[in-house]
């Protein structure tokens, strides 16, 4: 059986996803789409042969859909995840899962009280061929106990009202959430340095940033985020053992050796450069689906990600050096299997 999915939010990514179950994830349709942005949507859903909604609470609540994307604006995901567990259906959402930790906490509790592990959040460099070559290598001991991580994060350009509290939110989150999980452990501290803004930012916006994080047994990583830098999507990461160290390749563009040149080129965003990680994290995913049981990062990891924003974001406001009070995790979260077998 096909799994039926509608999909919320038919713009850059939302569209790329619909293509990816359409042409790439087997055992899987798109049947139904929504979009403020009307006749977007409704190019798209002729496009794929799925039918236009108003609104995505009639998405949610379609007998014709099994299980929804959410790809919307970052502020309408806790509602409509929300939505999803009213109608006990399974939610791959895009990350950030709330722009808030607050609302994340009612996302978990809501997803507790269901009974059902229904959501899984879009944190797909957990799915990174490289990435997961750096946990393996961290894993088997080899550069012995990590100690430090130098992170980049640079785009080229931000997208559209682009904000200071989105470079963290939005972007940083990313590896808010992908190193948590590389190193096994949860965060303690966390600073935010500004440097001197780049002039090509628009007026307001502090870019780029350093952000200093602490894990609880003291390993210490620091993420520059640039979303201004104008030549290309570069992702890094460099950890550091007691031992040696291990980062993440480039990717794997050809090489050209031109006009006394040996060169190759960046990717300009995210769409190409993570492209494997998506296709895998859908793959998965709707398989997991039908088996009625989920791997991928949980709301917990997103509840998490979020308390580690929000502290990122007070210690900017702040200058200070933020301690980052962890919940605790609710016996329904424990499933420690979950995020190891990706
Ligand atoms: N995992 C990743 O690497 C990755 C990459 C890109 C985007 N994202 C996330 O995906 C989401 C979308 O990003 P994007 O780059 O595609 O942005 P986008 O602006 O291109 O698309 C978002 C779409 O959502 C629509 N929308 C907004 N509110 C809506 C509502 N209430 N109901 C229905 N549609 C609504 C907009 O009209 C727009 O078409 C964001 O949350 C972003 O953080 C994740
Ligand atoms: O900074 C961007 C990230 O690099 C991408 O991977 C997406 O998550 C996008 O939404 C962010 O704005």
């Amino acid at each position: 059986m096909e799994l039926r999915i509608g999909v919320i939010g038919t713009g850059a990514i939302g569209e790329d996803h619909i293509r990816r179950i359409t042409n790439v994830v087997a055992g899987a349709k798109v049947v139904a789409v929504s979009d403020i942005n009307v006749e977007n949507a409704k190019r798209i859903a002729e496009e794929y042969n799925s039918v236009f909604y108003e609104t995505g609470e009639q998405v949610i609540h379609s007998k014709e859909v099994d299980a929804v994307v959410i790809a919307s604006w970052d502020p309408t995901h806790a509602h409509f995840v929300l939505e999803c567990i009213k109608a006990s259906k399974y939610v791959l959402c895009e990350k950030p899962l709330a722009t808030s930790a607050e609302d994340c906490k009612k996302i978990t509790e809501a997803e507790i009280a269901c009974g059902k592990h229904l959501i899984q959040v879009g944190f797909m460099r957990r799915f990174d061929k490289g990435y997961k070559q750096i946990k393996s290598v961290i894993e088997s001991g080899k550069i012995g106990e990590p100690l430090m991580l130098h992170c980049i994060h640079r785009n080229r350009i931000p997208g559209p009202k682009h904000t200071t509290v989105m470079s963290i939110k939005n972007s940083v989150i990313h590896e808010i959430d992908v190193i948590r999980w590389l190193l096994g452990e949860d965060y303690k501290s966390a600073q935010v340095i500004i440097p001197k803004s780049t002039r090509l930012a628009e007026e307001g916006l502090k870019d780029p940033q350093i952000i200093l994080l602490e894990t609880q047994s003291g390993v210490r990583i620091d993420v520059e985020s640039f979303v201004n830098c104008q030549y290309g999507y570069d992702v890094q990461c460099e950890v550091v053992g007691e031992k040696g160290t291990v980062r993440l390749p480039d990717p794997a563009n050809v090489r050209m050796r031109l006009k006394g040149v040996n060169s190759y080129e960046i990717y300009p965003d995210w769409s190409d450069r993570f492209i494997e990680a998506y296709d895998i994290e859908f793959m998965q995913w709707v398989n997991s689906v039908k088996q009625e049981t989920l791997f991928g990062p949980s709301a917990w990891d997103g509840y998490v990600a979020c308390v580690t924003a929000d502290a990122c974001t007070r210690a900017r406001e702040e200058g200070s050096i933020v301690p980052i009070m962890m919940p605790k995790r609710p016996a329904f979260y424990d499933n420690e299997e979950r995020g190891k077998r990706l």
